[in-house]
């Protein structure tokens, strides 16, 4: 699949048009996320519809869902902007930061120059840069021109062994643990549990996919994520705030 959407995006690259720079104050998803409104972070992610699960959520108002997620304390937004797997839209992302005040993620399959100066030029405040789309030397240069640009990166793995690859190459600010395998599309968070080790004392890691329950929260906190990336629970529930809720178990 994985490789399939990758293949999606060289096509896309290649018409890419670049839209003109949002004038925006960049946010800080480090920094929130190292202050966090609760007692584990919260990325919460706009999110319609997903190559495994297809269609998520059928009324899907992404302003409207953002604002709620603000109002209910989430620390900072994932907003899918890939259209054709996920049925995002980048201009989804920039109407989200004009309306929020919280730090947003594009969220999207990032493997080149060009798309990193659309991130910035969007309103993006951080990008997510998934390990083993391009070599870890690239992703390296994609995370250094990131930074450049005033954005933040997540950088997510997905096995014990990328992440070491990885961090012989650069070691990122902030690491995303994928419980998702992207083969099976199966989730466990044994995964974070697993990855966790190899993350360097001092680095802050994001656990990512298949979170649902505060019982989650309980699981991957004790293995040392301070924050947890969260969709498909959120967009399932009946509206963003009862989801936050029930996934902190709060009344
Ligand atoms: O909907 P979930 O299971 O809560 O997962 C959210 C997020 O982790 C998932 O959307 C995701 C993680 N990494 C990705 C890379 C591309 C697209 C999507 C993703």
């Amino acid at each position: 699949m994985l490789k399939t959407i990758l293949e999606t995006k060289k096509q896309e690259l290649e018409s890419l048009e670049l839209p003109p720079a949002q004038q925006v104050t960049k946010r800080s998803l480090y920094k929130a996320l190292r202050e966090p409104n609760r007692q584990i972070g919260l990325i919460a992610e706009v999110k319609k519809a997903s190559p495994s699960k297809g269609l998520i959520r059928e009324d899907f108002q992404p302003v409207e869902i953002a604002l709620a997620y603000e109002a209910s304390g989430a620390d900072a937004i994932s907003v899918l902007t890939d259209q054709q797997y996920f049925q995002g839209h980048r201009d989804y992302l920039t109407a989200i930061k004009k309306e929020t005040t919280i730090p947003i993620m594009r969220k999207d399959f990032i493997i080149d120059e060009q798309q990193v100066e659309e991130s910035a030029r969007i309103g993006a405040d951080a990008i997510l840069l998934i390990a083993g789309t391009v070599s870890d030397e690239d992703l390296h240069q994609l995370y250094q021109s990131a930074h450049n640009k005033g954005m933040e990166c997540l950088v997510e793995v997905h096995a014990a062994d990328e992440l070491t690859n990885l961090l012989m190459v650069f070691t990122p600010q902030l690491i995303g643990i994928n419980n998702r395998n992207l083969k099976t599309f199966s989730t466990t968070l044994h995964q974070t549990e697993e990855i966790a080790k190899g993350v360097p004392a001092g680095t802050m890691f994001v656990s990512e996919s298949g979170i649902h329950t505060p019982e989650d929260l309980i699981q991957v906190g004790k293995a040392g994520a301070s924050a947890v990336l969260v969709g498909e629970s959120l967009m399932r529930a009946e509206s963003p705030n009862l989801g936050i809720k029930h996934l902190f178990g709060e009344k």
